[in-house]
């Protein structure tokens, strides 16, 4: 540790190029150490700075604090000089409200990237504190027990069992002495950590933090206790891990001060150039499954003309600073509005297939969307994804059994939607794979998922050869008669939310509603490779929102190529966007790096093109940023 002194901060491993900051405050009775397992959690980009109040350790010759705002200004004092870099705060229990008061004050002098309070009720709300003066060590002893933050063995030491009640005394006496300021709030927005089996505070006594923040305010549950966030192996080190990304415009910055010691990157940052790249390492075979349109690809070429067409009427001088990519989509909370679109049979491109894509998008925070046809099973999949939201994409079958077995297996692995492809009840027509004879599922790519299925093998032969593998493959694979009728039914064997990919006609989007079985559509032809001649999904996208106005989330796809890309499908109504063939090229290219360079860069991309159009958060990305046509 370093600056050990008098100096209220620590630095837990010093990263001073780090791209964040995260400054954590103990508990009552907790020093600056109680923080060093999350601290090891979080990534090389943070550097973890913890909070010593006067009194204890090496500070053990200060007298305590005596009230919650003396050690607000003293941290803020000593904080103030690091607003440079984005700098977070974390309070565990009382450390929430001297981190809320350090956070008031650092906002003076300058922006404060989020507050996170765990284990804590709102600053203005009655804390039920017990007055530890009027009793005895006995019971203070014993409701340390409750909580469980102190270890037993410590316990069992009179003298270390002495410091700890005068300094929790000392830190409670402040505690109870804090009044919140009349309309104390942050700009910061607030995230509450709340450990769902926390005795002193439940989710109804922490709603009122929202009332402290004009940033936003969220709630992440935890498992654990009170003292849940400071556990080994806790939850909080992977949210804040999550939470705590770089903005994606570092890359751009880092990518500079690597070129000064003659670095460049591995990969074109072009991402309209990866597929020329991707060309000499793919097979022929490949090539035409991965590249190839529908019929003569006019389709294709009309989604990029789509966006082409549309250009951004940016707005300037609006202190687009900092940015917050986030969306929160079916209720869960993404880093940026992108996801990886479902692709098949990706070990036709890499070895690692789906699995190094998986990961690649962990590395960037990106969600992916497993293809029923993935090379590797969804239970595999799952166990390579990070933390990010996973969904897996159903090609219905024409066996019911097979379809409620997929999807068994898809809830049980930890999948958080279905994503019901409705535009290919049968292959499109494509030329590129037709004059080579090629479809990869016939080679036995792409069917992992069958093979593995129950229901599936059951329907096999007794020893089945590799024919007859795949010829009842292609016997409950095709359901041209796919239809309407097919999705109460979907609905009634699953309770994930169900989303629809492949819409275009609004008249389409207000029957899936009607129907009641959906949860979200995706305005998506395929990426071109279904029916040539179709609609682009940027052009049908503001039809299907005019059609179902809120009700339900719309993610698009087809096309999508660049940040400001991005920007025009969210102007036009979209909450997020999916990418097809670019991260296949960066797999093709470099493996799990070269998918998360891909998403790296579309996101640096996406977050200069908010800075650029005066977008701070996805929200101000409107219809108006688009030029009139
Ligand atoms: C090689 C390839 C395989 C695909 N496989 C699937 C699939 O299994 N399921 C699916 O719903 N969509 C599939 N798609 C479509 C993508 O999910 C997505 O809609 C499309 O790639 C987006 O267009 P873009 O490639 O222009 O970004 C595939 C696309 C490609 C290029």
């Amino acid at each position: 540790m370093l600056n050990v002194g008098t100096t209220p901060i620590r630095t837990v491993h010093p990263r001073p190029s780090a791209a964040v900051q995260l400054a954590c405050f103990p508990h009552a009775g907790g020093s600056a150490d109680a923080f060093t397992a999350l601290a090891g959690a979080l990534s090389a980009d943070v550097e973890t700075l913890t909070v010593q109040y006067p009194g204890r350790r090496e500070r053990a010759a200060h007298p305590c604090a005596t009230d919650i705002a003396a050690l607000a200004a003293e941290a803020a004092g000593h904080l103030a000089s690091r607003l440079d870099r984005p700098l977070y705060l974390l309070g565990h229990s009382m450390g929430a409200l001297v981190a809320f008061e350090t956070a008031r004050l650092l906002e003076r002098a300058g922006a404060v990237a989020g507050v996170f309070v765990s284990a804590a009720r709102p600053p203005g709300d009655d804390w039920a504190e017990p007055d530890l003066d009027a009793m005895d060590d006995a019971a203070v002893v014993a409701e340390l027990r409750r909580l469980g933050g102190v270890p037993e063995a410590l316990l069992a030491e009179a003298d270390v069992v002495e410091e700890i009640l005068r300094l929790l005394r000392a830190d409670h006496r402040a505690l109870r002495g804090y009044t919140c300021p009349p309309g104390a709030t942050l700009r910061a927005p607030v995230t509450v950590l709340l450990a769902g089996a926390d005795s002193k505070n439940s989710a109804e006594q922490v709603r009122g933090w929202a009332r402290h923040t004009t940033g936003g305010c969220d709630t992440v549950l935890l498992s654990g206790g009170h003292f849940a966030v400071l556990a080994p192996g806790s939850e909080a080190g992977v949210v804040l891990a999550d939470r705590l990304r770089p903005a994606p415009a570092g890359l751009v910055r880092a990518i500079y001060l690597a070129g000064l010691g003659g670095g460049t990157p591995r990969l074109t940052t072009d991402l309209t150039a990866l597929e020329d790249l991707a060309r000499p390492v793919l097979t022929p075979d490949t090539l035409g499954y991965l590249v190839g349109d529908a019929g003569a690809g006019e389709t294709g070429r009309a989604n990029r003309a789509a966006y082409n067409r549309r250009p951004l009427l940016p707005r300037m001088l609006r202190g687009a600073d900092r940015r917050d990519l986030s969306v929160t989509v079916l209720g869960r909370r993404l880093p940026a509005p992108v996801l990886l679109a479902p692709v098949a049979a990706q070990t036709l491109v890499h070895p690692e297939g789906e699995l190094a894509s998986i990961r690649g998008a962990a590395d960037a925070g990106v969600p992916f969307v497993l293809s029923t046809n993935a090379s590797y099973t969804l239970e595999e999949a799952a166990a390579a994804a990070g933390p990010q939201p996973r969904w897996f994409q159903l090609y219905l079958p024409n066996e019911r059994a097979l379809a409620e077995s997929l999807v068994r297996r898809a809830e049980r692995a930890g999948y958080s939607a279905i994503v019901l492809t409705v535009d290919a009840p049968t292959f499109g027509y494509r030329p590129t794979d037709l004059d080579r004879g090629y479809l990869p599922f016939l080679h036995g790519a792409g069917i992992a998922n069958f093979t593995a299925d129950p229901v599936f093998r059951a329907g096999l032969p007794d020893d089945p050869d590799d024919r007859a593998v795949l010829q009842h493959w292609a016997r409950v694979f095709a359901n041209p008669g796919l239809n309407w009728e097919d999705l109460p039914w979907l609905r009634s064997v699953t309770s994930l939310p169900i989303l629809l990919k492949g819409i275009l006609h609004p008249a389409d989007a207000r029957l899936a509603l009607d129907q009641g079985a959906v949860d979200g559509l995706i305005v998506s032809n395929h990426g071109g490779r279904q029916l040539d001649g179709s609609v682009a999904a940027l052009d049908a996208l503001p039809a299907v929102r005019a059609a179902v106005g809120d009700a339900v989330p719309i993610l698009t796809d087809s096309g999508i190529r660049t940040g400001s890309d991005v920007l025009k499908a969210l102007a036009l109504g979209a909450d997020a966007v999916l990418l097809g063939r670019p991260y296949l090229y960066g797999l093709a290219l470099d493996g799990r790096a070269g998918v998360a360079h891909v998403l790296r860069c579309l996101l640096a991309d996406l977050d200069l093109a908010m800075a650029l159009s005066g977008c701070t958060r996805i929200a101000d990305v409107t219809a108006d940023l688009l030029a009139p046509t």
